[in-house]
């Protein structure tokens, strides 16, 4: 650790017109409502919900979660204990972006009557767009790429399916972007950082055994459903057809959340579309399917993984989970957004430095869609500063591997 002191850089707020975070809660969020409330057929109450939702979003405030927010409380709770009492009665554009985001989407849920009772209890708002994506054409092609994988030698299998799942990200299933899995082609110019033999070396080869002999766990913490949690299920059953990992925790979310993130539902959906596929994409979700059955893959939706927090301030079982793996690999830019801390950090910050705090050894793969970000060298900023690429933050076109061993 430097000896100069660690000093956090100020935390990111939507409160500059103009900024993408000012876009987001201004323009985007409203957009979100207005798909859901045209996705489905809610009743006037639903509907009058979401119409004063979406009237909040221009100028409205951080509203306390109602009284039935959902039948045990529970929810209520953790609210409370996440900053709802801090944060209630200001504007959007004046609480941390990250929270303000958050609490947007647990606004929307209550709008929908997500935690019910009622009718609409437990269904996800963004399923419709969820089955699209999983169920388009596209999807059809990418799986049957992977015939050609079973081709390649392991070690170039496991490079295509690993930028296949950072990609996956951009939700376009990357190995087919990967040249051969050699990162010749256009994405390594695209890859801001990349930490992939460090990420490697953390996974041990078949025989080796771990440092302290117990099993090889992988915690991923994924992201999207669908097209980004296709190829991170494909990188999971590759990691343990070939020893890489003996054991597999899948993090998703217990509930709806930033539109595409998924839930266990989606795993299933995910799963589902594997196993039906045939050829090698059936392969990889039969063996998926009997990992899950025989216990080598687990799959958790810890609440804390809805939280509008950064993963600084994780619950003590959670910590558990990662301090017990012998990677945790965060998946997509939210995730990396709550790993590093939502700051205006500078982009040369160390990556080690702002993740410091995280149990056990730790990777980022994740497209850039945010204005965070950290562990990039002087020259890499300096050349994407000179690019005249304005929203090379931002995106999607770039993307990192980050690893703190
Ligand atoms: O975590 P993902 O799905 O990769 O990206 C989610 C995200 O980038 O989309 C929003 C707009 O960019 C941000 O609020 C959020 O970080």
């Amino acid at each position: 650790m430097p000896d100069t002191p660690f000093v956090p850089a100020p935390v990111i707020v939507g409160d500059e017109p103009g900024s993408f975070p000012h876009g987001v809660l201004a323009e985007r969020h409203p957009a979100i409502v207005r798909q859901v409330r045209d996705a489905f057929p809610l009743d006037p109450p639903r509907r009058h919900a979401l119409d004063a939702l979406l009237a909040s979003c221009a100028d409205g405030v951080v509203e306390p979660l109602p009284a039935d927010a959902d039948p045990t409380g529970r929810d209520r709770d953790r609210w409370a204990r996440w900053g709802m009492d801090a944060y209630a009665g200001r504007s959007w554009y004046d609480v941390p972006w990250l929270w303000a985001e958050s609490h947007f989407y647990r606004r929307l849920l209550d709008a929908v009557g997500y935690f019910g009772p009622g009718a609409w209890q437990g269904v996800d708002p963004f399923r419709p767009a969820k089955l699209a994506e999983l169920d388009a054409p596209e999807t059809d092609q990418e799986l049957a790429a992977l015939e050609d994988l079973d081709r390649m030698p392991a070690d170039e299998r496991g490079r295509a399916l690993l930028h296949g799942s950072l990609w996956g990200n951009r939700a376009d299933l990357g190995f087919r972007l990967s040249d051969r899995g050699t990162g010749t082609g256009d994405e390594a110019a695209a890859l801001v950082a990349d930490d992939s033999d460090a990420l490697w070396s953390l996974l041990p080869v078949p025989g080796a055994g771990t440092p302290d002999g117990g099993p090889a766990t992988l915690c991923l913490v994924a992201d999207n459903a669908g097209r980004e949690l296709v190829p991170d299920l494909l990188l999971v059953s590759h990691l343990l057809a070939e020893g890489r990992v003996d054991r597999a925790v899948l993090h998703v979310k217990p509930y709806p959340y930033y539109v595409s993130d998924a839930t266990p539902t989606d795993v299933l959906d995910a799963l589902r579309r594997l196993v039906t596929a045939g050829g090698a994409a059936a392969a990889h979700g039969e063996r998926l399917w009997a990992a899950l059955t025989d216990g080598r893959v687990t799959v958790r939706a810890h609440p804390f993984s809805c939280a509008p927090l950064p993963y600084a301030d994780m619950p003590g079982d959670l910590r558990a989970d990662f301090a017990a793996a012998t990677v945790t690999v965060l998946k997509g830019d939210l995730n990396y957004r709550r790993l590093v801390g939502d700051r205006w950090w500078p982009p040369t910050t160390s990556f080690a430095d702002v993740t410091g705090y995280f149990p056990g050894a730790v990777a980022a793969l994740r497209t850039l869609k945010s204005d965070v970000v950290t562990g990039l060298d002087a020259k890499t900023e300096a050349a994407l500063e000179a690019s005249g690429e304005r929203g090379w933050r931002t995106s999607g076109t770039h993307a990192l591997v980050q690893v703190r061993c």
